[in-house]
């Protein structure tokens, strides 16, 4: 109906109706001498907008700012037209900031990421929003919340029984069993063909084995058209999570009604047809994964989202979201930055050779050694480190002392991984000649030599906590991060070791991050990336060992 606005003049009005007023009350506020000393700006801020346009227009400015906030202190202000946030850097600032939930709160951020993203509203969100308790077992000390409506902490806590050690082991055999399949039926012969974006390819491939692996198999088959509608999605998530109205970019919502009601569907055909609780299987092909049943049960008994299908729908495409968004991505970016550089490739093929054997027709990989290999494992932090930029943003529930100030009641902190991830003082190579600048991907960089052992380096994990954080810190750190790693290094596994794959772009044309994502997770490429892809080895022909690797 209406076209998204791109028009200078629309979004001056816009602005000039945000900022005017906060600019009078930046006025009359001034006028009142402050008591206390607070954090000086981010560099970047201009007269009355502040930092707004670097937050809203200018994703590559806002990670500028960011990459250049520690050196100018742990503690820096991101100034708005209405508000402020307050960046927090440096490990011994962040890390009892992201370990402190009784002061630093995600729940309204989470609540304002859910209403905006998916589109959750009325009753389903009071009940998220009346929920102070937290997310421990133990309830907050200040919350009077019953038990019974601990809506939050229930929720995440069935979301994330996939992580139980059994549940996990069903996640990571049928996607990896998923991959094989595909490995194995792909028509990808022994000619040479030339698909014209790795991106798209890995991305396609990684999708369907990740979400048949984690919902079953019905959802893709009842709504086919996910698989395209999910990135149309998922790219304007920067756009969603700012809360503009629907008319600036109505294909953005409309991209996310269509997954809503794929969830819609895949719920009525799973709710009748799906197993009972007490007979409940880590894994079963109408629901997936345990977690998916509980967590439906649990809607099931909560007010507001008993009757309220969209909800629970728009709920369940949060956790699709948050299970494809990051690891696909990273995915892709492992296999292209080892696919550019002749000697990477060749020393990480040699580790996957290792842990590898062919039985009767098929390779055996053992997944379990895969993930200890230290050049893999190096180029897979390696790869977060560079492409993964994260806002992790809290309220604070009370007053309290952050580097060296007051932080107020109800004032927004925000911790950015890429400050640490782009902070050069943090990431000297140990050896003064072998420069590697923090900008640039280097697959050793997490390798540590012993003097007794100088070939064989071991997976650099001294102090990495305190630097290297694509996950987050603390009790909201990613539960996904054990799959994420399985899945990295068995695509790469799998895709070198069955395919010869050659990029075919021309020289200097090297995809570089997508800014519009800074902020929310894994950035995807800005160019596609064509190449050239061959089946090493006909069909049914692994004999012996895995020489041929
Ligand atoms: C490269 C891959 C991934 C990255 C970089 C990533 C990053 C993160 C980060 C930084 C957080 C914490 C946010 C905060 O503290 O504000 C988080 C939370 C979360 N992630 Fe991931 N993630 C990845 C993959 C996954 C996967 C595969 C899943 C699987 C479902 C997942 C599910 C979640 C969930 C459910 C939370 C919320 C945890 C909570 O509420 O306590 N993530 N992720």
């Amino acid at each position: 109906m209406f076209g998204s606005i791109t028009y200078p003049r629309q979004w001056t009005l816009l602005i000039l109706h945000l900022a005017i007023p906060s600019a009078l009350f930046r006025f009359l506020a001034s006028l009142f001498p402050k008591s206390e000393k607070s954090p000086i700006a981010a560099p970047g801020a201009v007269p009355i907008f502040g930092h707004l346009d670097a937050l809203i227009f200018s994703p590559t400015k806002l990670a500028s700012i960011f990459a250049a906030s520690p050196k100018h202190g742990n503690v820096l202000r991101l100034k708005l037209p209405f508000t402020e946030l307050w960046i927090v850097n440096q490990a011994s600032q962040i890390l009892p900031t992201l370990s402190t939930p009784k002061i630093y709160d995600f729940e309204p951020m989470k609540s304002m990421a859910l209403r905006n993203i998916v589109g959750l509203s009325g009753a389903a969100l009071t009940a998220i929003d009346e929920d102070n308790s937290g997310v421990s077992t133990k309830p907050l000390p200040d919350s009077n919340i019953h038990p019974d409506n601990r809506f939050n902490y229930l929720e995440r806590k069935m979301t994330q029984d996939f992580t139980r050690p059994s549940s996990h082991a069903a996640l990571v055999q049928k996607f990896s069993q998923n991959l094989h399949q595909w490995v194995e039926e792909c028509n990808i012969g022994e000619e040479w063909v030339t698909p014209p974006d790795l991106h798209i390819f890995v991305r396609d491939i990684l999708f369907k084995a990740t979400t048949d692996a984690f919902f079953g198999p019905h959802l893709l088959r009842l709504s086919p058209d996910l698989v395209e509608d999910i990135w149309k999605f998922d790219q304007d998530v920067p756009f969603l999570a700012k809360g503009l109205p629907a008319f600036l970019k109505p294909k953005a919502y409309r991209a996310r009604a269509r997954c809503i009601e794929a969830f819609r569907k895949w719920r009525s055909f799973a709710l009748k047809n799906g197993p009972q609780s007490d007979t409940l299987p880590e894994w079963n092909d109408i629901f997936g994964l345990k977690c998916m049943k509980l967590r439906n049960e649990l809607f099931e008994k909560t007010r507001g989202w008993k009757y309220d299908e969209g909800a629970c729908a728009a709920s369940d495409l949060a956790v699709l979201f948050g299970l494809t968004s990051n690891a696909i991505r990273a995915s892709f970016w492992f296999l292209l930055e080892t696919l550019q550089s002749n000697e990477l490739f060749d020393d990480a093929s040699k580790e996957v050779t290792s842990v590898a054997t062919s039985s009767g027709s098929s390779l055996h990989i053992d997944e379990r050694n895969l993930l200890r290999l230290p050049l893999l494992q190096s180029i897979y932090a390696e790869t977060l480190r560079k492409y993964v930029s994260v806002m992790m943003v809290r309220k604070t529930r009370q007053a309290s002392r952050l580097g060296g100030y007051t932080v107020p009641i109800g004032k927004k902190v925000v911790i950015c991984n890429y400050s640490e991830h782009m902070n050069e003082a943090l990431w000297q190579p140990e050896t003064g000649n072998d420069l590697h600048p923090v900008g640039q991907f280097w697959g050793r960089r997490f390798l540590s030599y012993s003097k007794d052992a100088p070939n064989t380096p071991t997976f650099a994990t001294e102090n990495l906590g305190r630097k290297w954080m694509p996950f987050g810190v603390g009790e909201r750190m990613c539960p996904g991060r054990h799959f994420t790693k399985h899945q990295m290094l068995l695509t790469f596994a799998l895709l070198s070791s069955n395919f010869d794959i050659e990029l075919t772009v021309s020289t200097g044309n090297k995809a570089e991050p997508d800014m519009t994502h800074f902020g929310y997770g894994t950035m995807g490429p800005d160019r596609p990336m064509p190449f050239r892809i061959r089946r090493k080895f006909a069909r049914q022909t692994h004999k012996d060992s895995a020489a041929w690797l």
